[in-house]
Parts: structure tokens; C-alpha cells; sequence
């Protein structure tokens, strides 16, 4: 047994192993404690006038930091890094601006992993940071950069981009430290997850923060603003900003540090970045665009148009050229999952090109670009050098090229100048022209999918020009509109209504996502009602001609919501001009010569036909039927006629038609009339059946005395005098193998046997005789009826069989 002393020994030494871990927790938290004062002191007394800030180590930055940055391998900060960082650091407010990639990512992430260690920041309290990026794209690489320097610190990050459930992402949002998010979204979250909490955010970043402020994000920013604690630091970086006072007061910015580095630069893009532009009617941009990339087969380039449409188009049918370069395509409405692995896709490409919408003219950071074609005209300066500094980023060359139509070439000039922009013309080498218009229409011709795809291009580019704010660059009645459509493998241009108001220009500065299904958290009501693939295919208005095919061809992972969002506020009118043109001159439609109209069934309503499939389907009565409406209730008379069941006349017609009274007593007259010719026919028909019975038992009775020949047995014999009673009778059903004597005769003159059916065979035949005889009921006749009770009584038995 252990003694007292022995027992005590091991509680005493773990006491004692207790209280050194309690120690050299205690001695850690002091150290700490003591390094983040020194820190703290290192960034008051840090003067980015006089302090070094040519090396990151030379930053007051903590240790996870410092070595988050060193392993990323980035040594020199950038003139934006080197002036915001410490500024930063000390708290300001700061509005940064600086040349496309120039490095500002790192100049916000940076104090916001530092501004948190210094809180020393746990999961319990909160949300510390939140980063607004402008798209999805560019929140991931954010969010991306931001794993990659902050590797060694502890704090939780999250992404809130949409395109994920709601639920799943609530459920991880409250222990999160730092959120990198898109606006919608966000304010999804903050209006309905109740357990993030943002009273305590210490510093809040809004990345390409003039496009955050701009009409589009408005609504949603301000709301996202109205849940912050105004006590915090905020940062707004871009390489466009604008110093607007009404933007700073609503994002209750004090005191900012204005940080422009490149202000006083001869040029406002990249020094490394040659631009040029050239003049090529809006009809050939197609066929310089494939001239282009058949020249420029070895280079990574990236394409931007002006629309979803445009990219699809150009993409299809750039595809079924094949030009010799891997291409892909980017625009706003594609899903999520999609759009991220095309970005990474090309992202990782050596040689390949990529058409896109501005989704990603924003600091989207792609590797080593070499060229940025412009094909449609930016709408502003600043989507102008936002698209052009997707190459030549930190120091790399680059190249850009931008399509310009006549018309737009004095206007666009004008502005690019006023914001020093260096931009020389060239010409594209005759010998290295191309032309696809031939085959671009032979493959609309061909696919009606891509017709419905050029005809949408259309009306989208059309549509974008119309909405441009700049008339002095944008003029829709300078543009050969008959030519562009031919150019796309139209045969006509579509035309087009526009809707008028306000609410264009808004629609216009709308980011993508808050037209599309994928982000309708911009719109909680189009969220909440639930639409099935069946309801968006019945909402086209042009289901007919979208077909799976089409959905094939591009791929569709898109949400069918932003192309109907485009259609709301867009009427299009198409023009009838046929041949054998019965439609109504209202029928809006364009009949593009060869087409032909076929009337649906019922004869009312004209059907267009533009191509071997619909001309199919409208033949076929079965795709047909859904055309035809519901069917009428109605019903036979004697005669086989048919009649609807009721049918009330207006009152209006029946007073028309003269008095109740005389209305009765005619109605009363003409039936009269109708009873008494049946009458007469009824009775010529009973007298004449008469007179051949009459015939045939004499006949009979001849035959027994041995006067004539055989001939048929009647077994019923009706009275001599007045009505038949058996004349009704005779029209019934009989069953089984009780037949009256007229039917008998009747079964006479008929051919004994059924003509056979091309299923049926002998046996069958015999099968079923053989089944009548022993199954059917037969009303056994014991005796021969005399009198009118016993034919009455015959007839009953008839009848309740
Ligand atoms: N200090 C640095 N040293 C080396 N490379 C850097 C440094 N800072 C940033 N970079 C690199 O420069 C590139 C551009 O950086 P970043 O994307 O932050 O530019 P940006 O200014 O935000 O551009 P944009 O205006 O287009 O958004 C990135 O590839 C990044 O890794």
C-alpha cells in the first residue's frame, strides 16, 4: 500500500507542472503584449517622409506578416504599397489610387491583417474586416491574395460571393474575422444571418471603390454602410478614384489621406503598355477580330465586348472557324462554378483567348496577357484603362488594340487624350485581311440557334449604343445598322423599341449580377418566387426558336433571368415583308425573304415560318394541340349532328326576333310541322314493313300447303290494325340472341359475316361465336304473343336486358 507521502507526491508535482504552464502562458501573453506595444510605437513613430520604405522589412509590420510576405516572395513595395501601408497603419482613412496593376491589393490587406493583430483579434468577436470587391472574380483573387500573405497569422477569412446557399453560408459567417465579399451579397447576409456581428468592424475596404460608388452598387452599398459602426477605419483604393465629397460623406469617411501615385505620371496607364487603336466599320469588326487572332496565333489575348450577346456570338462563331488558339468565353451571367473555372482556365493558358464582358475589366489579374482587344468601344475612359491594365501589369509589357468606328474615332479620341492616354493609330496589313462574312452567314443560314444568337447580339449592341451616356462618341444614327446585321448572318436588321425613362441609365450601370438569377439577392421578390426550367421556357418569347440545341451550343450554364431582364425594357418590333403576307400589319414580325406563314388550326392565328423546323413542327399536329386551346363541350342529336349543349342569346338578339309570345307560338308551329313529316314518313315506313310481312307469310303458309318456296320464318306478327308497337322496338338494342322478326329480316339482307379485321383470324372468329353461345342470354319466346299485353310484356324483357 502507498503511503500518505507518496500519494501527496504526484499531486504536488502536478500542481507544480500546472502552475509552470500557467507561468510560461502568462510570460507569453506579457511578451506579446510587449511586442505589440513595441509595434504599436515602431508605427507611431514611423514618418513615411524620412523612415526607408524601399524594403517590406523595413515596415513597422508584425512577424506573421512580415513572413507571410516574405514567402509570397515580394521584397520592394510598390509606390502605392510604400505610401499607403504606414498610412494605413496609423489609422487614417485612405483614398488610394494607382495605376492598374500597380500592387494595391497588397496596400489594403496588409492593414487589415495588421489592424487586427493589434486588436488581437479572436473569433469571438466578430467581424473585424470586411473587403468589398465590385465582382465575384475579383473578391476570389482577393480573397486568394489574402491566404497567401496572411498564411501565418490565426484569423478565420471567409468568401461571401453568392452562388452558394444562403443557409450554408450563414452557418460559418459568425466566427468569421474577415470577409471578402461582393455588395449584394453581403447585405443579404446582414439583413437576414443572425448570427454575424458587425458592431465591432475595425476597418472596412471597398476595392475599385469608384465603381462600388457608382449608381449600380448604390442602393445596396449604402444599405450595407447603414449596418457598420461608423467608429472604424475605412480604406477605398482604385485605379480610377475620384475624391467625390458626397461619396466620402456617405461612407462617413474623417479626414482621408488622398494617396494618388501616379497623379503626376505623363500617362494614367501603365508606362510598359503600348496602345493603339484602329478604324474598322462597325460591319467588319468580326473579320478584323479573326484577322487578328490568325496573326496572333502564339499570343495570350483577351477580348472584351459590350455584352453577354456579343460574346456569345463572337465566340460561336469564332469556334466553328477554328482559328487555331484555344478560346473561351466569359460573361456575367454564367454560373458561378463556370465562370471560376474558365478564369482559372485561361488563367493557367500560355496561348489562348478570351472573350469577355467588363466582368473582368476590373482587377482580374491574369498572367501574363499580351494583348487586350477592345472590339466594342468602352463606354468611358475609365472601363478604357481598367480593360487595357489587364496586361502590362507590375512592369510587364503588354499591348493594347481599340475598334473604333468612324464615327466614334473623333469622340473617343477627344477623351482618351483629355486623360493622358498615348494612342497611335494603325492599320490593319491588307494582306493580312480576312473576310468571314460568307461563312459567318452560311452557318446562321445553316443553325437557326446561331441566328437567334446574331439577331440577340444585335439588338444588345444596338441596344448598348442607345444607352450610352456619351453621345459625342456614340451615335446610333452614324452606324450602318443594315450592314452590321448582314455581318452577323442576318438577313435583315431587326427593329427596335426602346423603352424611354430613367430607369435605363440605371439598368445600364447595374453590375451584371443584379440583373442575373444567380444574384437576385439584389431583388428579394424575384428571389422568393421560386421559377422551374418549364416557367422560364414558357416565359420566352421566343420558345420556338431557343431549343436545346441552342442551349447545347452554348453551353448554357447561364441564367435565362438576365437575358429576360434585357427583354423588359426592350420591345422588339420585327417587320412583316413576305410575299403572301395575310398577317396583320400589327403582327410585328420580320419575315426574311423565303419564309412562309402556315395558320394554326383553328384557322385564327398565323404561324411564321423561318426555318425547316418550325415549318416541321407546325405540321405536326401533335406539337400543334398546345396551340389549339381546350375543347368544346358538345353534343350529338339523332341525326349525328352536332350542337353545344346550351347557347343563350343576348337579349339584345332575342328582342330582335320578336316577342316571347310569338316566339312560343312559332316555335310551337314549326315543331308541329317537323312532328307531322316525320309522322307521315314514320307511317309509309310502318305501312310498307307491313305489307312485306304480309307478303312473306303468305308466302310461308304457301309453302306448308305446298304452293311455293321456302322463304324466311316470321316469328312475330304484328297487328293488323293501327300502329305498330314493335315499329320503336325494332330500333333498340338487343341482346344476346333475342332479336325481333324485323331484325331478323334485316340480319337477312346483311352478309352473314363480318368483314375480318387485320388482327383477327378464324379462330377467333370461332372463338367468339363459340363465347356468344354459351355466355349470351336468351329470352326463351314459350309461346306465340296474341295480344298487345303480351307484346308489351316481350318488349320489357327485351328491355331490361
Ligand atoms: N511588391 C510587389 N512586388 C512584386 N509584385 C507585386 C508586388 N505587389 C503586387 N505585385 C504583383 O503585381 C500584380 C498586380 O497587383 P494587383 O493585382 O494588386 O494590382 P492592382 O493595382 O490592384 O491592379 P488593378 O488596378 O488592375 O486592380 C500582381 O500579380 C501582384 O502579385
Amino acid at each position: 500500500m502507498p503511503s500518505r507521502t507518496d500519494k501527496r507526491k504526484p499531486q504536488a508535482q502536478q500542481q507544480r507542472q500546472q502552475k509552470e504552464k500557467q507561468d510560461a502562458k502568462s510570460l507569453k501573453r506579457k511578451r506579446e503584449q510587449v511586442s505589440l506595444e513595441q509595434l504599436q510605437d515602431a508605427v507611431d513613430q514611423f514618418d513615411p517622409k524620412t523612415a526607408d520604405t524601399t524594403k517590406f522589412s523595413s515596415l513597422p509590420l508584425s512577424s506573421p506578416t512580415a513572413s507571410g510576405i516574405e514567402a509570397s516572395h515580394f521584397q520592394t513595395p510598390t509606390d502605392i504599397q510604400a505610401r499607403a501601408i504606414p498610412a494605413a497603419l496609423k489609422g487614417r482613412d485612405i483614398l488610394g489610387a494607382a495605376k492598374t496593376g500597380s500592387g494595391k491589393t497588397i496596400a489594403f490587406l496588409v492593414p487589415v491583417l495588421e489592424k487586427l493583430y493589434r486588436a488581437r483579434w479572436t473569433e469571438y468577436d466578430g467581424l473585424g474586416a470586411l473587403i468589398i470587391s465590385p465582382t465575384r472574380e475579383l473578391a476570389v483573387q482577393t480573397f486568394q491574395v489574402l491566404t497567401k500573405i496572411g498564411r501565418f497569422h490565426s484569423f478565420s477569412a471567409g468568401l461571401v460571393i453568392g452562388g452558394k446557399n444562403l443557409k450554408d453560408e450563414a452557418e460559418r459567417l459568425g466566427r468569421m474575422s474577415i470577409l471578402v465579399c461582393t455588395p449584394g451579397r453581403m447585405l443579404q447576409h446582414l439583413d437576414s444571418t443572425s448570427g454575424l456581428q458587425v458592431d465591432n468592424l475595425q476597418i472596412l475596404v471597398l476595392d475599385e471603390a469608384d465603381r462600388i460608388m457608382d449608381m449600380g452598387f448604390k442602393s445596396a452599398v449604402d444599405a450595407l454602410v447603414e449596418h457598420l459602426p461608423k467608429e472604424r477605419q475605412t480604406l477605398l483604393f482604385s485605379a480610377t478614384q475620384s475624391r467625390k465629397v458626397s461619396d466620402l460623406s456617405r461612407l462617413s469617411l474623417k479626414d482621408p489621406e488622398y494617396i494618388a501615385v501616379h497623379e503626376s505620371s505623363a500617362a494614367s496607364t501603365p508606362e510598359s503598355l503600348q496602345q493603339h487603336y484602329l478604324v474598322t466599320p462597325l460591319a467588319s469588326k468580326l473579320n478584323t477580330l479573326y484577322g487578328f487572332i490568325k496573326s496572333n496565333l502564339k499570343s495570350k489575348i483577351l477580348v472584351f465586348f459590350s455584352s453577354g450577346k456579343q460574346v456569345r456570338f463572337a465566340f460561336e462563331t469564332m469556334r466553328h472557324l477554328r482559328p487555331g488558339v484555344p478560346l473561351y468565353h466569359l460573361l456575367g451571367a454564367q454560373k458561378q462554378a463556370q465562370r471560376l473555372q474558365i478564369t482559372a482556365s485561361y488563367a493557367a493558358s500560355k496561348h489562348a483567348c478570351l472573350f469577355a464582358t467588363d466582368v473582368v475589366a476590373r482587377g482580374v489579374d491574369f498572367p501574363s496577357v499580351d494583348w487586350v482587344v477592345q472590339v466594342d468601344a468602352p463606354e468611358d475612359v475609365d472601363t478604357y484603362i481598367h480593360r487595357v491594365g489587364r496586361t502590362a501589369r507590375f512592369n510587364k509589357d503588354g499591348k493594347a488594340v481599340l475598334f473604333l468606328d468612324s464615327s466614334e474615332e473623333e469622340g473617343m479620341l477627344k477623351r482618351l487624350e483629355s486623360k493622358k492616354i498615348p494612342i497611335k493609330r494603325v492599320n490593319v496589313r491588307e494582306n493580312k485581311k480576312q473576310s468571314i462574312d460568307e461563312s459567318v452567314q452560311n452557318m446562321v443560314f445553316k443553325d437557326p440557334s446561331l441566328k437567334y444568337l446574331a439577331s440577340k447580339a444585335f439588338i444588345s449592341y444596338v441596344r448598348s449604343i442607345h444607352l450610352q451616356r456619351d453621345k459625342e462618341v456614340f451615335d446610333l444614327k452614324k452606324l450602318d445598322l443594315e450592314a452590321y446585321a448582314a455581318s452577323l448572318g442576318l438577313p435583315g436588321a431587326p427593329i427596335i423599341n426602346f423603352a424611354k425613362g430613367e430607369d435605363i441609365k440605371k439598368l445600364k450601370n447595374m453590375p451584371h449580377a443584379a440583373l442575373s438569377d444567380s444574384d437576385s439577392e439584389f431583388d428579394p421578390e424575384k428571389k422568393r418566387k421560386v421559377r422551374t426550367k418549364v416557367d422560364k421556357m414558357f416565359e420566352r418569347t421566343n420558345q420556338d426558336v431557343l431549343t436545346d440545341h441552342y442551349t447545347k451550343l452554348i453551353g448554357d450554364t447561364t441564367d435565362k433571368a438576365a437575358e429576360d431582364s434585357e427583354d423588359d425594357f426592350l420591345a422588339v418590333k420585327r417587320v412583316i415583308e413576305g410575299d403572301d403576307l395575310d398577317v396583320a400589319a400589327d403582327d410585328q414580325a420580320v419575315l426574311p425573304s423565303g419564309t412562309k406563314i402556315i395558320r394554326g388550326l383553328g384557322g385564327e392565328e398565323p404561324f411564321i415560318v423561318d426555318s425547316k423546323r418550325r415549318e416541321k413542327m407546325l405540321k405536326s399536329k401533335k406539337k400543334m394541340l398546345k396551340f389549339k386551346g381546350k375543347g368544346d363541350h358538345i353534343v350529338f342529336d339523332d341525326e349525328g349532328v352536332a350542337h353545344h349543349p346550351y347557347r343563350i342569346q343576348d337579349e339584345e338578339d332575342f328582342k330582335r326576333d320578336g316577342s316571347a309570345e310569338a316566339q312560343r307560338r312559332k316555335f310551337v308551329e314549326d315543331e308541329a310541322a317537323r312532328v307531322k313529316e316525320a309522322d307521315v314518313g314514320d307511317k309509309a315506313l310502318v305501312k310498307e314493313k307491313r305489307r312485306e310481312k304480309k307478303e312473306k307469310r303468305k308466302a310461308r303458309e304457301a309453302m306448308e300447303s305446298g304452293l311455293a318456296p321456302a322463304a324466311a320464318m316470321p316469328r312475330l306478327e304484328a297487328p293488323e290494325d293501327g300502329e305498330d308497337p314493335l315499329a320503336f322496338l325494332a330500333s333498340l338494342p338487343v341482346a344476346g340472341g333475342a332479336r325481333s322478326d324485323v331484325e331478323e329480316e334485316d340480319r337477312e339482307e346483311r352478309p352473314r359475316k363480318k368483314a375480318k379485321k387485320w388482327f383477327e383470324d378464324d379462330s377467333a372468329d370461332e372463338k367468339k361465336t363459340k363465347g356468344k353461345k354459351g355466355k349470351g342470354k336468351v329470352i326463351e319466346i314459350a309461346e306465340q304473343p296474341d295480344t298487345l299485353e303480351d307484346y308489351e310484356a316481350l318488349a320489357a324483357g327485351l328491355l331490361d336486358d
